[in-house]
């Protein structure tokens, strides 16, 4: 359905009155207001996102727009490339491949691109470049929520919650017992951080309260000016592995960074250590993690993106009570994935008057 409420209604007062709600959009409506509808720029959106964006495009009445109008399954592929056809932008989210079979279906009308999503590794950024397409995209707004799902998903694992409250639920809590699921706590620890920016920042800032004896990370160069604000020193990727008693991981996804997190840096690492993904999971060699956990290389991870996601049901990770994996959830609090969407829609909007976007990829 394509809809530009504002652009309809400002129409509808100068010819008609027409019950916006009951409106099946353009389809019936006096010439004059399908002409004018006609004439904005077309968005296909690929998911039915969160209303905060969705009100800012309706009311905008620079756009009309068509959704993929659920939030259950994402779009089949055969259907987005139908839809995308001579649009002039598009909102995706982090399910949908742009490639160049994607931009080509679109064609040369395609101008914009706001994903709703801080990751971009499925976008195929040298396509978008090559064609002249403008990227937005939503960090910051999500680093206070992904921090703080990194931080309950980096205690969950250490103290063993879901192992206990699965003990507690089925009959295992005999007597209380001295080394009973017993974790690794934080005070006096060092905690890694591979891949420093805004979100490994925030992290460690609420970190830092559970009495953490030392922050350090690796990047591909030293970032004082972040490193100075947790007070973290720059170490070598070895040196991370081995001197980290909590080791989590909040890089990009990369062709650099894709399996970094592999046998080498597994075996690198002490038996007591946790392992945190919180970023993507093609930074990990999935199957040399399942190796470093049931071999007791290291003593936990907890991932929240994996490879595929969903993870089947039937992955060996899953048969591990030392892997707590949840399906990618860091941003997931209403207020956030508002932000999110509210973000994204602005940025398309700017990006579409060729004004600088709030959030713009430098391609
Ligand atoms: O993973 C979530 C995002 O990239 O926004």
């Amino acid at each position: 359905m394509w809809c530009g409420r504002v652009a309809l209604r400002v129409a509808l007062q100068r010819i008609a009155v027409v019950p916006l709600n009951s409106l099946s959009i353009t389809g019936g409506l006096p010439g004059a207001v399908q002409r004018e509808m006609s004439s904005l720029p077309r968005v296909y959106i690929t998911r039915q996102i969160p209303p905060e964006g969705l009100k800012i495009l309706s009311e905008s009445g620079q756009v009309q727009f068509d959704l993929w109008d659920s939030d259950d399954v994402p779009v089949p592929r055969k259907e987005l490339l139908q839809k995308v056809k001579g649009v002039d932008a598009l909102v995706c989210v982090l399910t949908e491949k742009i490639d160049a079979e994607l931009l080509d279906a679109a064609g040369p009308n395609l101008k914009v691109l706001s994903t709703m999503s801080v990751g971009f590794d499925h976008l195929s950024l040298e396509e978008l470049k090559k064609r002249g397409i403008r990227v937005g995209y939503t960090p910051d707004v999500l680093t206070d929520s992904v921090a703080e799902l990194t931080v309950a998903l980096l205690l969950t694992t250490s103290r063993r919650l879901i192992e206990a409250t699965h003990e507690a639920k089925t009959g295992g809590w005999g007597t209380w017992r001295t080394l009973w699921l017993c974790g690794y706590e934080l005070a006096n620890s060092t905690v890694g951080i591979l891949g420093l920016g805004r979100i490994g920042v925030a992290i460690a800032e609420r970190l830092k309260p559970f009495k953490v004896k030392k922050f350090i990370y690796t990047d591909v160069a030293p970032r004082p000016e972040l490193a100075s604000l947790i007070d973290a020193e720059y170490v070598s990727m070895d040196e991370l592995a081995s001197q980290s008693d909590f080791l989590t991981v909040c890089c990009a996804l990369t062709p650099e960074t894709k399996d970094i997190c592999n046998k080498d840096l597994f075996s690198k690492m002490k038996n007591t250590s946790i392992f945190i993904n919180t970023s993507r999971g093609g930074v990990v060699d999935q199957e040399d993690l399942y190796e470093a956990l049931s071999s007791g290389q290291i003593a936990g991870a907890g991932l929240d993106v994996t490879v595929p996601e969903p993870l089947p049901t039937s992955h060996p990770l899953f048969t591990l009570n030392n892997c707590v994996i949840l399906p990618h959830i860091a941003s997931a609090s209403y207020s956030t994935r508002n932000a999110m969407s509210a973000l994204a829609a602005n940025n398309l909007l700017l990006g579409l008057k060729g004004q600088p976007m709030i959030k713009e990829l430098k391609l």
